[in-house]
């Protein structure tokens, strides 16, 4: 990979690699985008193949937060971690110390979070180092673990997408194929079981799909077998770029809705499902919960207003079938437009105001303490 070049390509403002030799600690934070404000966006943990597939993820992930947080209405811009090591084997204290500490160095210019392999217990270590970092115990009046925000988030979301394919928004009855039951996924097997769908689920830990099965009557099928399930909605829940040519090749599904950042391999996989017929409602407009409820922590957390704001996220999907309705786009082009629409506003009424340069976290945090 040319850095430098898909740097200048996609605009980002900044990458910081990070290495501590008595931990362990290899990281790279990426910020792509602070029009908005400061960059926030949870820290991913993965045994990466090269270090070129961890940057890659980074920078991928990193561009999704700006979007995410431009989509959601967040005062915020897009950043992303990744660590390199294996979540099950590889975690230290003193790693996850260490990397509070650059994040501290970089000053409130990135807000981390969890993600994919991280916990609230990680969280709270790198809070020992620096005040900027969310999802930390509600002990320290902040909003915890994401997930189950996430996953009421992509629930409703899931909804304005079936209105759109079906007419009416009811998942009674729907076959619904999960991807992955993790921290997210489970919780939204919850919802749709509760809901009276029909769950067919995978997973690479065959553990981890065996809860849904014994817990919600999921049946289970094999992980390269979930593609070519006959149903109504595809929910990828685990890793990104599994819409592609390969499974697209497969899918016979209605909706694609579920949790996983970056679904599409490429752009113009979305335009692929439009002429597919299937409704796909773009990963950072129906999985910003966790980052809308993060974000609340910023403001002295009230999980009403946080989920009042996650409630919007139904809106926000229609929004997007609207606007690929109107303009003849696929639905991840309609999302890019809303972002980029509001990025673009914002920074044109740059012109008119000095925005506040404190930041809002100490300020919210420092009021607690009051
Ligand atoms: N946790 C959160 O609040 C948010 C998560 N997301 C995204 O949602 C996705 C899931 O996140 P979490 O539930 O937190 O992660 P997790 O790590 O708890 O769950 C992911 C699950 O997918 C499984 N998996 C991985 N590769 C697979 C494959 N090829 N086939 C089948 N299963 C596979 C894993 O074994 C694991 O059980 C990720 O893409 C994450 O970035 C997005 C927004 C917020
Ligand atoms: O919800 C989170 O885990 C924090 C935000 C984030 O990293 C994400 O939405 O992917």
């Amino acid at each position: 990979m040319n850095l430098f070049q898909t740097m200048e390509t996609y605009d980002y403002e900044q990458v910081v690699v990070c290495q501590d030799r008595t931990s362990g600690l290899k990281a790279i934070i990426a910020i792509h985008d602070t029009t908005l404000g400061p960059a926030l966006g949870g820290t991913r943990m993965w045994n990466y193949t090269s270090e070129e597939a961890a940057f890659e993820d980074a920078l991928r992930l990193s561009k999704g937060m700006t979007y995410k947080n431009a989509a959601a209405g967040l005062n915020l811009g897009g950043g992303k971690t990744v660590i390199i090591g294996d979540p099950r084997k590889d975690k230290n204290e003193e790693m996850f110390r260490a990397f509070g500490r650059y994040i501290q160095g970089l000053n409130g210019r990135y807000i981390t979070a969890e993600d994919v392999g991280t916990t609230v217990a990680d969280m709270d270590i790198i809070h020992e180092e620096t005040d900027y970092v969310t999802g930390i115990s509600p002990a320290f009046g902040a909003s915890g673990n994401p997930s189950p925000v996430t996953a009421y988030g992509v629930f409703v979301g899931m909804k304005a997408a079936v209105k759109a394919a079906y007419g009416d928004e009811n998942l009674a009855g729907k076959k619904i194929a999960v991807q992955g039951v993790g921290n997210v996924s489970y919780q939204l097997c919850k919802y749709l079981h509760d809901e009276g769908a029909e769950l067919i689920v995978t997973d690479i830990y065959e553990a981890a799909a065996k809860r849904a099965v014994d817990d919600f009557g999921a049946q289970y099928v094999a992980p390269e077998e979930i593609y070519s399930v006959a149903c109504d909605i595809f929910s990828p829940n685990a890793l990104g770029a599994i819409i592609n040519d390969d499974t697209l090749a497969h899918l016979k599904a209605t909706v694609v809705a579920g949790a996983a950042n970056n679904q599409l391999k490429e752009e113009r996989h979305g335009e692929r499902l439009m002429e597919m017929g299937i409704a796909y409602a773009p990963d950072y407009v129906i999985n910003a919960g966790g980052v809308i409820n993060v974000a609340d922590e910023l403001k002295g957390y009230n999980r009403d207003r946080a989920m009042k704001k996650v409630e919007g996220i139904y809106d926000n999907v229609a929004k997007v079938f609207d606007i690929a309705k109107r303009d003849h786009v696929s639905t991840n082009v309609a999302a890019d437009r809303m972002a980029e629409e509001r990025i673009e506003r914002l920074r044109r009424s740059r012109k008119q105001f000095v925005r506040d340069g404190h930041h809002l976290l100490s300020r919210a945090r420092a009021g607690q303490q009051k």
